[in-house]
């Protein structure tokens, strides 16, 4: 079950990636930013782009999802040196949970102080509306709940802490710039802030499922981003995470919706824009060692 030296997973492996990605565009990243399903268009928003296929990236894996272009895409954001996931890794994929969150590792190496991530999500709160944009605040690990950590096997130190904490997981600050970004936009009727529950997949929720998960506390459910944000954190890189409602978890027996990946893509290309320019001037106010300005 745990990754062993040799496994491709450990810190020799995410350095040689780190190290090949290096030598092939000049760009050294300081904003990593991980599109979510359908959300992939976050990625355009780069100037100067250099692009790799993940089939070209040695130890990278492959993005099997539709929605998920499966590329790495290296740029600026208004001057601000970025890299974009265009496609992420899901544990239904059939991926060990180390291989899903190896890019988080791979961009610590790259020089990335703060991660963006994206996903795409069933709204379980009720207030919730299709097309909303949860800010996350928190999250519950249901997978981590039967031992399926990213972090399960042995500690790298080099990486960070054997228990590395997540209670501030979602950094404060980088929640409260959304919001007045937000706010400076216009999105605040369709800005919220909750917590994203995180599943298996991929069979979407049963009903009484969906009830459980709002009253254990749940806002929003998705099938990624808390073993991204798990490791992520565990090497010391700063977290925002985001999810757009792309459909309304179904609650009620007397319910006609039933949950789709269609629906989920579309509602994506819809908020596609609004979240490209709430993204794009965040990355712009987010300081870092190095002055953009
Ligand atoms: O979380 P992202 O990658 O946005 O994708 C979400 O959309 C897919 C279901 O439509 C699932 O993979 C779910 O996790
Ligand atoms: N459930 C789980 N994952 C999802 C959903 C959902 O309703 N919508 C988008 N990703």
């Amino acid at each position: 079950m745990f990754p062993e030296q040799n496994s491709g997973y450990g810190y020799e492996d995410c350095k040689a990636t780190a190290d090949w990605l290096l030598t092939q565009t000049d760009i050294r990243p300081v904003v990593g930013i991980v599109c979510g399903s359908g959300l992939g268009g976050l990625a355009d928003m780069l100037k100067d782009q250099v692009v790799f296929n993940y089939k070209d990236i040695p130890n990278f894996p492959q993005s099997t999802v539709r929605g998920h272009a499966g590329q790495l895409v290296f740029g600026t954001l208004k001057g601000r040196p970025c890299v974009c996931m265009q496609g992420r890794f899901h544990l239904y994929e059939g991926y060990p949970i180390q291989k899903i969150t190896l890019p988080m590792r791979i961009f610590k190496l790259l020089g990335v102080e703060t991660v963006m991530l994206t996903n795409a999500a069933g709204g379980l709160n009720q207030d919730y509306k299709v097309g909303d944009v949860m800010i996350i605040k928190d999250h519950i690990n249901m997978p981590g709940f039967a031992g399926n950590n990213p972090l399960a096997g042995p500690n790298d130190d080099r990486f960070g802490v054997r228990f590395p904490c997540m209670s501030d997981a979602y950094d404060r600050e980088l929640q409260q710039l959304a919001m007045d970004v937000g706010q400076e936009l216009g999105y605040s009727d369709f800005l919220k802030e909750g917590v994203y529950c995180v599943l298996g997949g991929p069979s979407f929720e049963t009903i009484a499922e969906c009830r459980m998960l709002h009253r254990l506390g749940a806002d929003a459910v998705g099938m990624s981003t808390v073993h991204e944000v798990i490791t992520a954190r565990h090497c010391g890189m700063r977290v925002f995470a985001l999810s757009l409602i792309t459909n309304q978890a179904v609650m009620d027996y007397e319910s006609k919706e039933k949950a789709n990946h269609e629906e989920v893509l579309q509602t994506g290309r819809q908020r596609a824009k609004q979240l490209e320019q709430l993204v794009s001037a965040m990355v712009t106010r987010i300081e870092h060692s190095q002055n953009y300005a």
